[in-house]
C-alpha cells in the first residue's frame, strides 16, 4: 500500500475515535518524531465506547453487564458502577438512614462521576470511589482505573443527567417486572445484607418503588436498546456484543495498517501482560512471563513467512497435504532488549542465523547506529527483526533502513515486537508500507519523556536486572534467597 493511502485510511477513520490522529500524520511529515509533544500522544489514543446500563434496582444490570464483559474478553473492559459516586451521609443522615433515599438522583455525587468519566474518555486513569454500604461512607481506599477500549457505566439513574447520557456511545435498559424485582429485593437484602423483611419492604414502598416510576421508569426512552427479562436474555446480549465489535472494529489500527498483526488476546495473555506490567513483579517473574509472551509472538510472526505445499504419508498410510517451512530465514536483534527474543526464535527454528544492531539513542531526538553484524547474504533471506519496545519508533526506523541499505527487501521483514505505541505503528508502517509488525498489545500512547504508556518501564533494565542500581548491594547473610538469585 502507498502513503497516500495509508492517509486516506486514517482520514476516513477521523471520527470521533481517532480525533487526533489525522492532524498528527501531517505533524509528524514536518517535524521530528522525537518532538511529538505529549498531547498530540494522548490526542493519539483513541477514545473509548461507552455503554450505559440503566434498569430499576435488582433488575438484573450487574448480570448484563457481566455477560457483555464475558464475550467481549479480547477487549479492555472497565466497570463502573454509580453506586460508587454515593454521597457521604452526614452524622444526622446517618441518625436516621431508614429515612434516607437512596433511590432519588440527589444521592449520588453526579459531578465527580460525570469528571470520571470524562477522563476516562480522554484516556486518563481515575480512581473511582469505593463507597461501604455498612457505615453509608467512602472509607476504602480508591480503585484505580485505567483507560480502556470499552467503559460500561451502571446503576439505576445513570440515565437521569443529560450531560452523562451524551458522554455513551451506547443506551440499554434492562426492563424485569417490578414482581421480579422486589422478590430479587427481598432475597437480596435478607440474604446479603442481613435486613429483615418488614425493612425491606418499608424501604420498597417508601423509596424504591416510587423512585422508579418518578425518577428511572421515565429514562427508559432514552435507551437504545431495552432488554426483557435481564441477563436471561442471551439473544439481546449476543447482538448488543456483536454491534460493539463492529463499532470497535471500525477504529482498530489494524484496519488503519492491514500489515499490522495484534496476536488474538485471550485472559492467559492479559494475565501475563498484567504480570510484566507491575512495578511489583520480580525479574525472575518478569523475565519468566516476557519470555512466553515473547515466544507466542515469534510463533505468531513465523506465521506471515511464505510457505510451500508439502504432501506426507501419514503411519495409516493416508496422504496428509500441508505446508513445508519458509527456508531462507534470519533473525536480526536490537541491542540490548531485542536479544531477549533470540532464545525463542532459536527454540522455534533450530541453528538460526542471528544478526545483531546497536542503536544509541541521542537524547529524545535521534538514534544513531553503532554497531551491526548481519549475515553476508542477508539480502537473499527474509528477517525477523526483534525488539521488544515499539516507541515513538526511531529505533525501529533505523534499524529497517539498515536492513533495506543492505538489499533487503521491504517485504521481507516482519518486525516482531511485544508492546507498540500507536505513534510508532504510525511512523514505521507510513515510512515502510510492506513491512509486517507483530505484536501482542498496542498500547495508549508515549508521555512526555516519550516513554510507553502504559508501557513496562525499562524493558532491558527489568529483564537483564540492570535496574536495581541504587539498592545498596547487602551481605549475603541479609538477603533472603529469593532476592539473591534474582
Ligand atoms: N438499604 C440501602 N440500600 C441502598 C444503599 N445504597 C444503595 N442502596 C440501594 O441499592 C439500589 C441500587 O442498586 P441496584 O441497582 O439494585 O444494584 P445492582 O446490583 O448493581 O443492580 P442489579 O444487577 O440490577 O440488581 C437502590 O435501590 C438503593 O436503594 C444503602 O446504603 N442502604
Ligand atoms: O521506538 P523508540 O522510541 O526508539 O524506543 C524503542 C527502543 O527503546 C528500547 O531500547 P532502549 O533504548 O531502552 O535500550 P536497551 O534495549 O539497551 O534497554 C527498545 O528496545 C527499543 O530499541
Ligand atoms: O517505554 C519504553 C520506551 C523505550 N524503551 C523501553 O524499554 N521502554
Amino acid at each position: 500500500m502507498d502513503s497516500k493511502s495509508v492517509e486516506d485510511m486514517i482520514e476516513a477513520s477521523s471520527g470521533v475515535h481517532f480525533s487526533g490522529f489525522h492532524m498528527d500524520a501531517l505533524e509528524m511529515r514536518n517535524t521530528e518524531v522525537g518532538q511529538l509533544t505529549a498531547s498530540a500522544a494522548e490526542e493519539m489514543c483513541r477514545q473509548p465506547f461507552v455503554i450505559g446500563v440503566a434498569g430499576g434496582a435488582a433488575s438484573g444490570k450487574t448480570t448484563v453487564c457481566d455477560m457483555i464483559i464475558q464475550q467481549l474478553h479480547d477487549q479492555r473492559v472497565v466497570l463502573v458502577n454509580q453506586d460508587s459516586f454515593y454521597h457521604d451521609l452526614t452524622e444526622e443522615e446517618l441518625t436516621r438512614v431508614h429515612e434516607y433515599n437512596f433511590d432519588h438522583p440527589d444521592a449520588f455525587d453526579t459531578e465527580q462521576l460525570l469528571c470520571a468519566m470524562e477522563k476516562l474518555r480522554h484516556g486518563q486513569a481515575v480512581d473511582i470511589p469505593n463507597y461501604d454500604f455498612k457505615s453509608y461512607k467512602n472509607v476504602f481506599p480508591a480503585r484505580r482505573v485505567n483507560p480502556s477500549d470499552v467503559i460500561i457505566l451502571e446503576g439505576i439513574l445513570i440515565f437521569h443527567d443529560p450531560r452523562i447520557r451524551e458522554l455513551m456511545n451506547m443506551k440499554i435498559f434492562v426492563d424485569t417486572d417490578a414482581d421480579v424485582r422486589l422478590a430479587r429485593r427481598i432475597r437480596r437484602d435478607i440474604v446479603e445484607k442481613g435486613r429483615d423483611i418488614a425493612t425491606v419492604l418499608d424501604q420498597y414502598s417508601k423509596f424504591v418503588k416510587p423512585a422508579f416510576d418518578d425518577f428511572i421508569l421515565p429514562t427508559k426512552k432514552y435507551a437504545d436498546i431495552i432488554i426483557p427479562r435481564g441477563g436471561d436474555n442471551h439473544v439481546a446480549i449476543d447482538l448488543i456484543v456483536q454491534h460493539i465489535r463492529t463499532k470497535l472494529g471500525q477504529h482498530d489500527m489494524c484496519k488503519i495498517y492491514p500489515n499490522l498483526y495484534v496476536i488474538q488476546s485471550t485472559f492467559q495473555i492479559r494475565g501475563m501482560h498484567t504480570l510484566i506490567r507491575d512495578s511489583q513483579t520480580t525479574k525472575h517473574d518478569f523475565v519468566f512471563y516476557a519470555d512466553r509472551l515473547i515466544r507466542l509472538v515469534v510463533e505468531h510472526g513465523l506465521g506471515h513467512l511464505p510457505f510451500t505445499e508439502k504432501q506426507v504419508t501419514t503411519p495409516t498410510g493416508s496422504v496428509y497435504t500441508g505446508v513445508d517451512f519458509c527456508k531462507r530465514l534470519c533473525g536480526v536483534s536490537v541491542i540490548r532488549s531485542g536479544e531477549s527474543m533470540e532464545n525463542a526464535l532459536r527454540a522455534c527454528c533450530k541453528g538460526m542465523k542471528i544478526g545483531k544492531i546497536l542503536i544509541h539513542r541521542e537524547g529524545d531526538n535521534g538514534q544513531q547506529l553503532i554497531y551491526e553484524k548481519l549475515p553476508q547474504d542477508i539480502s537473499d533471506r527474509h528477517v525477523l527483526l526483534l525488539d521488544p519496545i515499539l516507541g515513538t519508533g526511531n529505533s525501529a526506523v533505523q534499524a529497517i533502513s539498515l536492513l533495506i541499505s543492505k538489499g533487503v527487501p521491504e517485504s521481507n521483514i516482519i518486525f516482531l515486537n511485544l508492546i507498540s505505541a500507536p505513534q510508532g505503528v504510525h511512523v514505521v508502517c507510513k515510512r515502510f508500507p510492506r513491512i509486517k509488525i507483530v505484536t501482542s498489545e498496542i498500547e495508549t500512547g508515549l508521555n512526555e519523556d516519550f516513554r510507553v504508556i502504559p508501557g513496562m518501564g525499562e524493558f532491558g533494565d527489568r529483564y537483564f536486572g540492570t535496574d536495581d542500581d541504587d539498592q545498596p548491594v547487602l551481605p549475603p547473610k541479609n538477603r533472603d534467597t529469593k532476592s539473591s538469585t534474582d
